[in-house]
């Protein structure tokens, strides 16, 4: 990269594996052709695409000069790659000069801005052919796809029963965020589950319907701040997805970012404080290397296995309880379409059942093609650890059993079955997605990311938006906030765009409630 003068411009990026989400999009196999490369080839090629700097010798990472702050960043995920992005926007006196060199589905609202903006700052500078383009998504087919709750055909998955509960809240979010959200945080020691109950007087079966109907087994568990937040995502009428795949994202931040500032297949081990920095251990070197300061930009759980100094109580308690959701997808290939050409058709969306695989998702893109295409069967939760024992073997049968249960009468679902392939996130470095459990967000969100020294801490459950891309964004900005002492750092955006005003993206104040007897409050 060249040199610009700055202080903040030196940063190295090691990761490990693969990025959360972006692992297994129908788009991923969109175009492999019917035989080779089978699925998982597709998706081995996708993880060495992952690894932009191939290493050859210990050590073999960019030396950095002295006298400048050297930020090293554990992690290349979305939240690890956007933290470079920003600490290289921020360093570089003329950006525009110097720098010629899964997921599935995003919602358009203004939330979810920073990462249209994000895509619109890297075409501005990326070449033609890495540039990004987003495409519409199918969330529900209009016409109602096809549901199969208790052994009972349907069509039309859509239920307005949660909104009849929580609207208040959603309105007071979507009026001002921050301020809608210290409405949901007073009732954040209560599961959503507690709060149907004993809030909303809903009884059982009605939770069970619903629950079923829009959610995945046990989700209800979770805090109803976390519930509330989802569905408030969820309620969006408009969505995109990126033509050819999400993974084009990472790709492309990692691009601009620049191989020789990431170094990929660096397993960390251990961090230390030493004076005036912090050493960090990995795999791929038998000496430490050091950093002025050093972002952990990794789940929890990732976090935990490394050698970390003791930090007080409540942060290694936070890093111990933050809660993430098992999450699993196993991507079918069949002959053709077949799911467009039943009676009634899936034109996009996404089926509900309550058999193992709970959602079956049909592609947005090629729709109409009459090639062969990708199924992708979704399950969370308690639904995902099912499928955590078996094997690959097991899963595809398990995957093809239940899409007979749909469409056996219709469609030969062995004869048109090519190959599968699946990815059970539990097993993964990722984890998951952050779904806090009750009272997390009060008690240990502030805690867990608050920075410790000269180390800092990024990642999606370390904003109020968990589950998307825009959480791991949100959290590295405000790690780069902390970490530079600039507070005003904006979010990325392309030069034809004006900043936002401030409130607009900045939900860092958003928890300040107390403990309080909430529901005594509430009632009388
Ligand atoms: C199945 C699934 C579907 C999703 N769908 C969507 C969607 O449709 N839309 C959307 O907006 N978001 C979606 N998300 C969420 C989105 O993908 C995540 O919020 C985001 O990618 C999280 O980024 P992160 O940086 O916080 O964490 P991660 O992506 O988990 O990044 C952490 C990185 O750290 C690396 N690492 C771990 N341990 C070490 C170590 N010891 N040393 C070095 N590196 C290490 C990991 O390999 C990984 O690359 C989905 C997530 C999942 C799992």
């Amino acid at each position: 990269m060249p040199k610009t003068g700055s202080t903040y411009q030196t940063f190295l990026v090691l990761t490990y594996n693969n990025l959360k989400g972006f692992s297994m999009s129908s788009h991923m196999f969109s175009d492999v052709p019917p035989g080779k490369p089978s699925l998982r080839a597709a998706y081995e090629q996708w993880l060495k695409l992952q690894n932009p700097v191939e290493r050859t010798e210990p050590g073999n990472h960019p030396k950095i000069p002295p006298k400048e702050l050297n930020v090293g960043i554990v992690g290349g995920g979305m939240s690890g790659l956007y933290a470079a992005l920003i600490l290289q926007s921020h360093g570089a006196k003329e950006p525009n000069q110097y720098f010629e060199a899964g997921a599935m589905r995003l919602p358009e609202t203004s939330e979810q801005q920073p990462v249209f903006d994000l895509i619109d700052y890297l075409n501005e500078k990326l070449p033609g052919e890495s540039c990004i383009k987003t495409i519409p998504y199918v969330l529900y087919d209009d016409k109602g796809n096809l549901v199969l709750i208790n052994n009972k055909m349907q069509q039309d998955g859509k239920s307005t029963h949660i909104r009849e509960v929580i609207w208040p809240y959603l309105d007071a979010l979507k009026k001002d965020f921050a301020k809608g959200f210290q409405e949901i945080i007073k009732f954040d020691d209560f599961s959503f589950r507690a709060y149907l109950v004993q809030v909303a007087e809903w009884d059982e079966d009605r939770i069970n319907y619903v629950e079923v109907m829009t959610s995945q087994t046990n989700q209800f568990q979770n805090s109803f701040t976390e519930l509330v937040i989802e569905n408030m995502d969820f309620s969006q009428a408009s969505w995109k997805t990126i033509e050819n795949g999400m993974e084009r994202l990472p790709h492309g931040c990692a691009q601009l970012i620049g191989s020789e500032n990431i170094f990929t297949g660096a397993e960390v081990y251990k961090i230390e404080d030493v004076s005036d920095g912090v050493n960090i251990y990995h795999s791929e070197s038998s000496a430490p290397v050091k950093f002025d300061k050093v972002l952990m930009a990794l789940p929890p759980a990732a976090l935990r296995t490394i050698e970390t100094p003791t930090w007080s109580p409540d942060k290694m308690h936070a890093i111990r309880a933050l809660h993430f959701e098992p999450l699993y997808k196993i991507g079918l290939r069949f002959k053709t379409r077949f799911w467009e050409k039943v009676s009634p058709p899936s034109k996009g969306g996404q089926s509900i059942t309550d058999l193992p695989s709970r959602w079956f998702v049909y592609p947005s893109y090629g729709i109409g093609d009459n090639g062969p295409g990708v199924l992708l069967l979704y399950a969370w939760m308690t639904d995902a650890i099912a499928f955590l024992p078996k094997n690959e073997k097991e899963r595809i049968c398990l995957g093809l059993r239940d899409l007979k249960k749909v469409y056996g009468d219709q469609v030969d679902i062995d004869d048109q079955f090519i190959e599968g392939y699946s990815i059970n996130w539990t097993d993964e470095e990722s984890t998951g997605d952050a779904m806090f459990f009750p009272g997390q967000f009060r008690n240990l969100f502030n805690i867990a990311r608050a920075p410790e020294g000269n180390v800092y801490f990024a990642g999606e459950h370390l904003s109020v938006h968990h589950t998307w891309i825009l959480g791991a964004l949100d959290s590295a900005l405000l790690a780069c906030q902390q970490m530079l002492g600039e507070p005003n750092i904006m979010p990325l955006r392309p030069t034809t765009k004006q900043n936002p005003p401030k409130h607009d993206y900045d939900y860092s104040d958003c928890i300040k409630a107390k403990p309080m007897a909430v529901y005594r409050d509430q009632r009388t």
